[in-house]
């Protein structure tokens, strides 16, 4: 079937996203090729395999880190040069199924590839007309790619998408391959002039590409760092095989959008040196006076730094709204208006962790390369014998649109402890640069100094601290942090979340959607189902008599429980914490579900299938579900809404959830990073 007529009627992205419909391959003689589930997880890693290949590399210590970070990308491993003797002692189990992770979900999803190719080619009457299919990582559920099938079924009109698709299937048009001889691509990709019309959840906009001899458009382009309504020169580089879209450079603003303009204020207390002061001149010459990196405009890292703040709070709830709507198969009527952005204190200066990566001299690893077979070993060979460029170390984040670091010496997102240990750490890294096998993770938290061990609680009344911050990079270390009157401890490596200044707000605004403990002495529990070190759970543990926090990460257990016991206080309700899976608790949760309030905060993937039936089945009365990925915050909710309705359906004595509920929170001040928080209610 061809893309039904508007976004709106597209099914949730959890059965079958229009990204997944645009890359279907056509039926050929008959046979219906099967679709690819975008949303669904990876298969598990294959730990024996990936083992072995841990051990072929005994020279450098790796351990896994959380990221559960929308802005610091992986690579997830952090990896130090260890002395001989602490090599021998070295755990790396835990390393060992992060480096599975990967391998295995890329096997996985191309030998489904091959599959689905295998059950297209059964009915090969014409391989030419097949379109390309994407090798190698499957899109991520609810990522840009999903979002971008959506942008470009809004921008070039449901008809358009549907007529290329026509043509591709009964014309055998190769639209990816017609895109490359229009406009080519990588270095040799042509500079176009474009205006912009719209934009995407990542801040990037987008401009539609006609090709020449036309009059209708063929694909969209997105141009990061460009805004609507702006004329601008872009250079094309590369043009998606699975759906309409293409990827530019943004060479000039031909014609800049009003919103970059503001006078140039400094961040207080910022020494700027020559060099830094001149980089900046020239990103704000380009990009607008609000610029305060400068790295802007290389670095992936902060695209809404041009605009004023409070713009970037309504672009965020705008990137709510779309999700709910694209994403949740809701109807409109179900979906409530989206609550204003809650703002961060800090703008600036706020982030509490950092993981800048780099990458080793080619050299370092040079045994990859003899890992290849055939052809690709012989230009190997031929790279290795040309004259060599000098390798530079680069450390920091990854460019925009590219697989480079970018090298950077500060950024103005994080903290000041942070930014002043970087520069050690990033010296050395240089000087010990021979000592890593493969690229790696620095990490860097800002903590407060260690509790003095003799303090077992919290002292009362709680007086928040004023000890000077200090950064940590040992990812065994413990870290400490103030959220409100609650401390937490935890071990560096794990999640947690990383702007504390907005934090306290959150959890106010959790707090208001519980409401007041019942005056009729019936009590309430909660359970906080992806806890961590126990933040919800312990901080809402006022307002509720049981609280259960369930957690995957064995060590985050561990200081979930520690932490409880430290902020233990008169009326507080009893904390208790498993370790396992969110998805396993229910067989055991003995709270009435009519009483029960229970807080999601699962990985950007998303809730698992297991976990949301069994959640339906227990029937909460309240639902609090905070996530960093609001288009699968989005798919979940509107699965619970709309299976809860069909039980309801069947069953009167049932209630169906509703939305009452849903914004962002802006933990990730000047990036694209929403954090959605929303309140799901059934009448008890
Ligand atoms: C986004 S973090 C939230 C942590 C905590 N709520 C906080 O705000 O600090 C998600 C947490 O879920 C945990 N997690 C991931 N998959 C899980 C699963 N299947 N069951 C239970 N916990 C899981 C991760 O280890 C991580 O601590």
């Amino acid at each position: 079937m061809l893309l039904a007529r508007s976004a709106r009627r597209f099914v949730p992205s959890r059965c079958a996203s229009p990204l997944a419909r645009m890359a279907t391959p056509p039926a050929t003689n008959g046979v219906q090729a099967p679709k690819r589930a975008l949303s669904k997880s990876p298969t598990p890693p294959q730990p024996p395999a990936a083992a072995a290949a841990a051990a072929a590399s005994p020279a450098t210590k790796k351990v896994k880190l959380t990221v559960e970070d929308p802005v610091s990308v992986p690579p997830i491993l952090v990896e130090t040069p260890v002395e001989a003797n602490e090599a021998k002692n070295d755990d790396s189990s835990s390393t060992v199924a992060a480096a599975g992770a990967t391998a295995a979900s890329t096997t996985t999803d191309s030998s489904a590839a091959s599959k689905e190719n295998a059950a297209t080619s059964e009915g090969k009457a014409n391989k030419a007309r097949k379109p390309r299919q994407r090798k190698g990582k499957a899109p991520k559920p609810g990522g840009v790619e999903e979002a971008g099938a959506f942008d470009v079924i809004e921008l070039l009109g449901a008809e358009r998408v549907e007529e290329l698709q026509r043509l591709q299937e009964e014309e055998g048009r190769d639209w990816t391959k017609e895109a490359e001889q229009e406009w080519g691509k990588g270095p040799d990709g042509k500079d176009v002039e474009v205006r912009v019309v719209g934009s995407n959840d990542h801040g990037d906009g987008l401009a539609t590409l006609t090709p020449s001899g036309s009059d209708l458009p063929t694909r969209l382009v997105s141009i990061p760092f460009a805004l609507p309504g702006e004329l601008v020169r872009v250079h094309l580089h590369r043009h998606e095989p699975d759906y309409y879209m293409s990827h530019g450079d943004l060479l000039e603003i031909l014609e800049p959008s009003e919103r970059r303009k503001a006078e140039v204020e400094e961040l207080p207390g910022r020494v700027v040196d020559d060099k830094t002061a001149a980089k900046l001149a020239e990103v704000r010459a380009k990009y607008g006076n609000r610029v305060q990196c400068q790295y802007f405009g290389e670095c992936s890292g902060c695209q809404y730094q041009p605009l004023a703040y409070e713009e970037q709070l309504e672009m965020k709830r705008d990137v709510v709204r779309r999700a709910f709507a694209n994403f949740s198969g809701l109807d409109a009527s179900l979906i409530p208006d989206i609550g204003p952005t809650l703002a961060s204190p800090l703008q600036y200066a706020y982030r509490t962790k950092l993981t800048p990566h780099f990458q080793v001299p080619p050299s370092a690893n040079s045994g990859r390369n003899k890992k290849k077979k055939g052809k690709q070993a012989v230009e190997s060979e031929a790279a290795a014998a040309e004259p060599k460029k000098e390798w530079e170390i680069t450390i920091g984040f990854e460019q925009k649109g590219r697989k480079r670091i970018v090298d950077i010496e500060e950024c103005v997102i994080a903290t000041k402890v942070i930014n002043d240990a970087l520069v050690g750490e990033r010296e050395k890294v240089k000087s010990n640069i021979a000592a890593y096998k493969r690229g790696a993770t620095i990490l860097l938290r800002d903590t407060l100094p260690p509790r003095p061990t003799d303090a077992v609680a919290k002292a009362t009344p709680y007086v928040p601290s004023e000890e000077p911050h200090v950064c940590i990079t040992d990812h065994h270390a413990t870290v400490r942090e103030q959220v409100g009157p609650n401390e937490f401890e935890q071990q560096a490596g794990s999640f947690f979340q990383n702007n504390n200044s907005i934090l306290p707000s959150l959890l106010d605004y959790v707090k208001d959607a519980v409401g007041p403990r019942p005056t009729d002495g019936q009590k309430r529990y909660l359970v906080d189902a992806y806890t961590g070190s126990g933040l919800f759970a312990i901080s809402l543990a006022d307002m509720f008599d049981r609280i259960e926090g369930v957690e995957i990460d064995k060590a985050s257990i561990k200081w979930a429980k520690r932490n409880a016991e430290y902020n233990r206080a008169e009326g507080r309700g009893e904390v208790g914490f498993r370790d396992g899976k969110a998805e396993e608790i229910f067989k055991d949760i003995e709270f009435p579900a009519d009483q029960t309030t229970i807080v999601i905060d699962p990985p950007r993937k998303g809730c698992d299938d297991l976990f949301l039936s069994q959640l339906l089945a227990f029937n909460p009365a309240t639902v609090v579900y905070v996530s960093c990925n609001v288009r699968t915050q989005a798919r979940d909710i509107g699965w619970l809404v709309s299976r809860s309705a069909e039980a309801a359906a069947q069953d009167p004595s049932k209630k169906a959830f509703r939305i009452e509920s849903a914004r962002a929170a802006d933990l990730f001040a000047q990036t694209h990073h929403a954090e959605g928080v929303a309140i799901l209610r059934r009448d008890v």
